[in-house]
């Protein structure tokens, strides 16, 4: 039996801590009162003048090396202006640094009080830079550094921060005046500012402290994790579609935090899911598997009980939802919907079930607390039951090259309207059958078709289009005569369409090479009789090879069919076919 759901929640339950090397965005700035000694107030967004203005009173800014302070336009090019000569005010101010502190702070990954502690302005003009270097602790408890940038126009200038072997590249530009932008980063990453090549860039630079003992804070480090859930994911990758293969089709993750659908996104995410989405994220990158953020609604019935503490109240016949308990349940379907993409992407995936063995943790779902619970009282004949549901945010994630497979588990609802658009959109790209739009389709259609609700039976005498004539027409319009062939052989000759599919059985036969069409019923008087097609008459049933005798043989391709297109075992094979 597999192990994978239960080896990938052991290793995710590691990862608690969420965060980065670097942590960035913008926040709302109203009316903030900026004083510099010697310039008076400042307008901003800053006007051209005043940026001389606060050139003017400014001092070359040094760099360290050692324990020297050194100035050289060659490794820094700016200018400074001392805390205690600037005054920034204002009865927003301190609740916009306020936010902006705790935000640094979540993205670092550091729990607890954060000061951040005002160090110097920086006025960085055109040519103006400071080369690759660390920041020294200014003061004792200082993490890291804190910038923000104040409105002005410029161009160039973005705050290049590495750490290990990953880089962030942070513009700083806000377009919004009303609006700053901020990047906070560990102390101990080098960064750097890049030539400025237009207007002037102004920056408060604040030192990042932490309050009370215990070790400094540094960025999280999962990368032993990440590699590890990369080596799994990989190993469930490779062996999928093989025989011995027992995994399942995707895996899902429920997470902590409650998410809205309005406000789920991998941007959104708190805490630990934070964190694990983020091992996934590179993980499943590298594994060549697809994560998603999805919801997870979760729907139950089944018999109520008698609560144990009803038992003493009991007699007094109210109704109060609190007198039961959920007992065995009867009914349960489990989907996920509103999906979302690491890039910030929506696609239109559908609802897609959940199989029970596809949690991660297996026990997942043991313990939810429902979001809503409903209590029926037994009526005559029927006893006490209960319905309740309940709403999880969940990480999703598969293997690439099975996404339709995944796809077909939501059934024909959400594959045909999906098949339906890739042939639009192969369509719309030139509708050459080389394209790989064309070979989605037709692997989409090939797990369709390998799912297709088969009864048996006899063909409905209803008279509208049904998915039979949808999925003809969808192939037909690709013209993928190997799956025309084989749905004709495999769904509409088991009996599995009804009168309104005809036209569109009609239309792919006529697809198909005359000789092939003409064994199939196409060529003959007429292809319909008393409504249904005379395909329906050639079935027969399989032999104890798995082989149907006589014309149910002339009805099977005639050719040897590739791996992709070849039936199940035990279905009619082509021999003595022509
Ligand atoms: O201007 C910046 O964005 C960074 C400034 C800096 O690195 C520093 O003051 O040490
Ligand atoms: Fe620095």
């Amino acid at each position: 039996m597999t192990t994978i759901p239960a080896d990938l929640a052991a290793l995710l339950a590691t990862v608690r801590r969420p965060g980065d090397f670097f942590a960035a965005g913008t926040a709302e700035l109203l009316a903030p009162l900026l004083e510099v000694e010697g310039v008076g107030p400042v307008a901003l967004p800053l006007l051209p003048t005043q940026a001389g203005q606060l050139a003017a009173v400014a001092e070359p800014a040094p760099y360290g090396r050692g324990a020297e302070t050194l100035i050289d336009p060659a490794v820094r090019h700016c200018r400074q202006i001392g805390p205690d000569r600037v005054h920034i005010r204002g009865r927003h101010w301190a609740r916009t640094l306020e936010a902006i502190v705790a935000r640094a702070a979540e993205g670092l990954g550091v729990d607890g009080p954060v000061a951040a502690e005002f160090y110097k302005l920086l006025l960085y003009e055109e040519g103006g830079f400071f080369v690759g270097h660390r920041d020294t602790e200014k003061v004792p408890g200082m993490f890291a550094t804190l910038v923000v940038a104040l409105p002005s126009s410029f161009a160039g200038g973005e705050l290049v921060v590495r750490h290990k072997d990953r880089e962030a590249r942070l513009g700083l530009q806000c377009d919004d005046p009303a609006e700053v932008a901020f990047a906070a980063f560990y102390a101990d990453c080098v960064h750097e500012v890049l030539p400025v090549t237009e207007g002037c860039r102004l920056i408060l630079v604040y030192n990042l402290v932490r309050r009370g003992r215990g070790r400094a804070p540094e960025p999280p480090d999962y990368a032993a994790e990440q590699a590890r859930a990369t080596v799994l994911l990989q190993r469930w990758r490779r062996g999928k579609g093989g025989e011995e293969d027992d995994t399942p089709e995707k895996l899902v993750y429920p997470l902590e935090h409650a998410y809205t659908p309005a406000e789920l996104g991998f941007a959104a995410l708190k805490g630990a899911d934070a964190a694990v989405a983020a091992v996934l994220a590179a993980a499943t990158r590298e594994a060549r598997c697809d994560l998603h953020l999805a919801l997870l609604t979760v729907e139950e019935s089944g018999a109520a009980e008698y609560a144990e503490s009803y038992g003493s109240r009991r007699g007094r016949w109210d109704t109060e939802e609190d007198e039961f308990e959920a007992g065995e349940v009867f009914d349960r379907s489990m989907t996920l919907s509103d999906w979302r993409r690491p890039d910030g992407g929506a696609p239109a995936l559908g609802e897609i079930p959940v199989e029970a063995e596809e949690f991660v943790p297996p026990d997942a779902c043991d313990d939810l607390e429902p979001d809503e619970e409903h209590f029926r009282e037994a009526t005559g004949n029927e006893g006490a039951s209960f319905e309740r549901s309940y709403r999880r945010a969940a990480l999703v994630l598969w293997p690439s090259d099975r996404v339709f497979a995944v796809l077909s588990q939501a059934g024909l609802r959400v594959t045909l309207p999906y098949l339906d658009g890739l042939a639009g959109r192969w369509a719309e790209g030139g509708g050459e059958q080389t394209s790989p739009l064309w070979r989605e389709a037709h692997d989409l259609a090939g797990h369709m078709l390998a799912q297709w609700p088969r009864r048996d039976g006899y063909p409905r005498s209803d008279e509208t289009p049904g998915d039979t004539a949808r999925m003809l027409d969808l192939l037909t319009r690709l013209d993928d005569t190997a799956l025309i062939e084989r749905f004709l052989a495999e769904v509409t000759a088991a009996g599995v369409y009804g009168k309104g599919d005809n036209a569109a059985i009609v239309a792919a036969l006529g697809r198909l090479p005359p000789p092939r069409a003409a064994g199939r019923g196409a060529g003959r008087a007429h292809p319909v009789r008393d409504g249904h097609l005379q395909l329906r008459r050639l079935r027969r049933p399989p032999g104890p090879d798995g082989c149907r005798p006589g014309s149910a043989a002339r009805f099977r391709p005639c050719r040897r069919r590739n791996q992709a297109d070849r039936g199940a075992p035990g279905e009619p094979c082509p021999r003595g076919a022509g």
